[in-house]
């Protein structure tokens, strides 16, 4: 497999907090990959760094083989990695078509770009709400709708900052199934989550974040089965046997 995302020896420091520690991280390209970890672990500042919107204080980032450590986060965007933060980035008066239309406009025109947003709305399960403001929507569905916004530019990597939060068990299967359907679709995906319903869901592989260092790394099943994981999360196992 090629990594599609590699970090060597990335190190981020915020005065004398190191809260990104030596990190060697290896995101294959084609997976869907969650980061979990206690709070405070690093997780955001890792996204952030990926992203271009912290600069390491030392350590290289690599996208598709190439060094991007200095490129500005609009230079990353344009080489296919797209993100949704957990604060919305929508425009809240507008309606969920005007939304996408405007998420689309630069790269659409005419019958493709209408239909481009109807596959988008039946895609993101809010054809029926096309014409509503995005301000009236649930909060699963803004969420959706951010998606929608994040996937407009047909990313070679999908970033999720905790896409799950705040969302009715319902609204995260749903999500759950679309992250699913992009990644058959070739993209690949890095999520912050703490849902590990959700991580079962989608994860071919998940890495656990602790102190700003990797702690562990395997399958959903590896992860769950760890003692060592469980104690950093919960400061003690619990066996049901
Ligand atoms: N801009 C900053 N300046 C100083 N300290 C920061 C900054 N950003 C994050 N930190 C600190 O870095 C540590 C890791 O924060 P980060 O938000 O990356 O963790 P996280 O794993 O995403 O946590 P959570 O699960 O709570 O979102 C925390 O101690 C935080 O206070």
């Amino acid at each position: 497999m090629t990594a599609l995302l590699q970090t060597i020896d990335l190190n981020k420091r915020f005065g004398g907090l190191r809260v990104t520690n030596n990190v060697n991280f290896e995101l294959d390209e084609g997976e869907v990959h969650c980061l979990i970890g206690p709070n405070g672990a690093g997780k955001s500042t890792l996204f952030r760094l990926f992203l271009g919107e912290h600069s390491p204080s030392s350590g290289r980032i690599l996208y598709a083989g190439e060094d991007i450590t200095h490129l500005k986060p609009f230079q990353r965007i344009r080489k296919g990695i797209s993100v949704k933060f957990q604060v919305p980035g929508i425009f809240a008066a507008l309606s969920v078509r005007q939304n996408l239309t405007i998420a689309l406009q630069h790269h659409l025109e005419g019958a493709s770009l209408d239909e481009e947003i109807a596959r988008l709305l039946e895609f993101l399960r809010l054809t029926a709400s096309a014409d509503m403001q995005a301000a009236s929507l649930s909060h699963g569905q803004k969420q959706w709708l951010e998606i929608g916004m994040a996937i407009s530019l047909k990313p070679r990597l999908l970033l999720l900052d905790e896409p799950t939060a705040g969302m009715s068990p319902d609204e995260t299967y749903e999500t759950g199934e679309m992250v699913r359907a992009l990644n058959a679709d070739g993209v690949t995906v890095l999520a912050v989550e703490h849902d590990m319903a959700f991580v079962r869901q989608i994860a071919q592989r998940v890495t656990v974040l602790h102190f700003g260092q990797i702690f562990a790394q395997g399958t959903v099943a590896e992860i769950t089965a760890n003692d060592a994981v469980a104690e950093i999360y919960f400061g003690h196992v619990d066996h049901d046997d």
